[in-house]
């Protein structure tokens, strides 16, 4: 079983959660999988498009009676083109429907940018034309409004940077419980961690594995399970390069959420609270940061709210 983070509103977020995006038609059965390795966390979104997929899984297990609604974390984000704040609300219940769940326990803002409604979801090519000017302040509000009806247990933000978070703050009259961002050992968001820490804002880790089915494809950081003074490290503890990799992402108080739809590394990738990683392997680790990221999309970086253009 995981372990868990307090959030600054006293609930608990277990640390290690699974990730769906591109799970596909496999996505059912991996949650099931996931529920039974001990998995309590699922990191989903709108964007998605398997939040169906996810709470059939999920509903099959209450049904079996392995776990109940109250025992298991389920995320899901606001996407891009409908950050207005009218369109909060109504996109929230869109999910739940979706899911077909009664509330989510934590719903976030999925980027800072905003598109125009009508724009493609992804509209590279359509730049700067589809760039919405809603600021994520005014979605906040429909977000506070979110848990003010019992949608959501909690709030948070995703893909943020430093200065983001500080302006959000200002004007929010709940405070997000998290900032949702890529880390791995080729970004490890170290800054950004000790910043939001003060804040009483966790961090939550996405793209831990480097994504590593895109290993070679040119623009890519090379995934650092693929590493081979990383395989070294995990023969010592006998433990994969994943298992590695995960355990010096949560060292880091961090909480993070792999992505597999393979039974066997499901399971592989929560178990990794067995050992303690020598100070000079962390320090190998900490040695690969390079602030490099797989989701830094360059096509919307004259964005006003494009995250990535200071350092964290
Ligand atoms: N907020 C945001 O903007 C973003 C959020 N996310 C979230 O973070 C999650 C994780 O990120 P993601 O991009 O999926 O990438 P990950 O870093 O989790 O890598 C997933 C890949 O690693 C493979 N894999 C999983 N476990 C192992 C293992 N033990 N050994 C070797 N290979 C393994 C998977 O294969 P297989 O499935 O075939 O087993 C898959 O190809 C997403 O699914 C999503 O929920 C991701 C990106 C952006
Ligand atoms: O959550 C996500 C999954 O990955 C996508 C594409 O790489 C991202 O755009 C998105 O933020």
């Amino acid at each position: 079983m995981s372990k868990t983070l307090k959030l600054n509103n006293g609930r608990d977020m277990p640390v290690i959660g699974l990730g769906t995006y591109k799970g596909g038609k496999e996505t059912a059965q991996a949650v099931k999988d996931a529920i039974d390795a001990g998995y309590r966390h699922f990191d989903c979104a709108w964007f998605y498009g398997n939040e169906a997929d996810v709470g059939e899984g999920i509903r099959e297990k209450i049904k079996e009676g392995v776990i109940k609604r109250e025992d298991v974390f389920i995320t899901s984000k606001l996407w891009c083109n409908f950050m207005a704040k009218d369109k909060v609300v109504p996109m929230c219940k869109k999910s739940l429907k979706e899911f077909q769940l009664d509330y989510l326990d934590l719903f976030l803002i999925h980027w800072p940018f905003a598109f125009k409604e009508d724009a493609s979801y992804w509209p590279v090519g359509q730049c700067p034309e589809a760039f919405s000017d809603v600021d994520f302040t005014e979605t906040w509000e429909g977000m506070e409004e979110c848990v003010r009806q019992g949608l959501t247990k909690s709030i948070g933000i995703s893909n943020f940077n430093s200065q983001q978070i500080s302006r959000l703050l200002e004007s929010a009259k709940i405070k997000p419980v998290c900032n949702q961002v890529e880390c791995n050992p080729n970004v490890n968001q170290k800054k950004l961690i000790k910043f939001c820490a003060e804040k009483n804002i966790v961090i939550v880790g996405y793209c831990p594995l480097g994504r590593v089915e895109n290993a070679g494809i040119p623009g890519y950081p090379y995934p650092t399970i693929l590493d081979k003074h990383v395989l070294a490290i995990g023969q010592k503890y006998n433990k994969t390069p994943a298992q590695v990799v995960l355990n010096y992402l949560v060292s880091l108080g961090i909480a993070v959420i792999p992505k597999s739809i393979t039974k066997s590394r499901i399971i592989e990738n929560i178990n990794i609270f067995d050992f303690k990683l020598d100070e000079e392997d962390v320090a190998y680790l900490d040695s690969l940061n390079k602030n490099d990221r797989i989701c830094h999309f360059p096509e919307f970086q004259d964005h006003k709210n494009y995250p990535f253009n200071i350092e964290f």
